[in-house]
């Protein structure tokens, strides 16, 4: 179980309509468990769609998907939904937060939502425990921003809030898509590194989307999805 990669894609085609051009088309990618890498593209080149079909957000339209040894391109919606909630953590370019919901409580989310990922918080003294903990090692102080509306938060801190979320109950994949875009480069820099090393901390591997090629060194290996996508070539 421990050994089953993190991601494992095989003949993977993809378009987001039944008469709609075939964006995504992959012989293969791999990512090991824990391990760490950087997937750059083209604008256009499908980064954020193959994080999609990772995330079991969308299903391929031909080809398979396993995720964490779990066979995500063969599952329902509904599981497949759960299998994201349970073990992945997701940071979204716009980070999606719950805006009625404070900054603690949106980090809590994963833990109260899977009984898997509460469960690896008990370790750490709960969800509460593990979310202040979180938000601490990712320098957004608990003390003054647990209560915060997400709206009242800066970019930089809301992407704090993200990537706590994301990370909280020990997720084995943790999925980011841009999360740095709107940093300047010392923000950035230090935020990958802390993302990097709970990642380690946790075992989980981590798959990061990022223009910023500069990012790249900080990871075990760099992919490029232009090059691996074969969608839209003449043969
Ligand atoms: N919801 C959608 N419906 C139809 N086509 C889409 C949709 N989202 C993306 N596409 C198309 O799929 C292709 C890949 O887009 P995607 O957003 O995955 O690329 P990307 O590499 O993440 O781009 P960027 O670096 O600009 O964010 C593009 O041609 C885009 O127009």
């Amino acid at each position: 179980m421990s050994a089953a990669p993190a991601i494992s894609l095989t003949g993977v085609r993809f378009s987001y309509a039944r008469k709609a051009p075939v964006v995504l088309d992959m012989e293969r990618f791999e990512v090991a468990a824990g391990e760490k890498v950087f997937l750059k593209g083209a604008s256009g080149s499908g980064k954020s769609t193959l994080l999609g079909l990772i995330a079991g957000i969308m299903a391929p339209t031909a080809g398979r998907i396993e995720v964490l040894g779990e066979p995500m391109s063969k599952l329902s919606g509904g599981k497949r939904d759960a299998l994201r909630a349970e073990r992945l953590g997701v940071i979204f370019q716009m980070f999606n937060l719950l805006p009625y919901l404070p900054a603690g409580a949106n980090v809590m989310l994963p833990a109260r939502f899977s009984a898997r990922r509460g469960k690896a918080c008990e370790a750490a003294g709960g969800a509460e425990a593990e979310a202040r903990r979180l938000m601490t090692r990712l320098q957004l102080d608990p003390k003054q921003y647990w209560s915060s509306p997400p709206i009242e938060l800066s970019v930089g801190q809301q992407q704090r809030v993200a990537a706590a979320r994301a990370l909280i109950g020990r997720p084995g994949l943790v999925l980011a898509d841009e999360p740095t875009s709107a940093l300047d480069a010392d923000a950035r820099d230090a935020f990958l590194s802390l993302l990097i090393e709970e990642c380690a901390a946790s075992g989980a591997a981590l798959l990061f989307v990022s223009h910023d090629g500069s990012l790249a060194s900080k990871f075990d290996r760099a992919v490029d999805l232009s090059e691996l996508n074969t969608a839209g070539r003449s043969a």
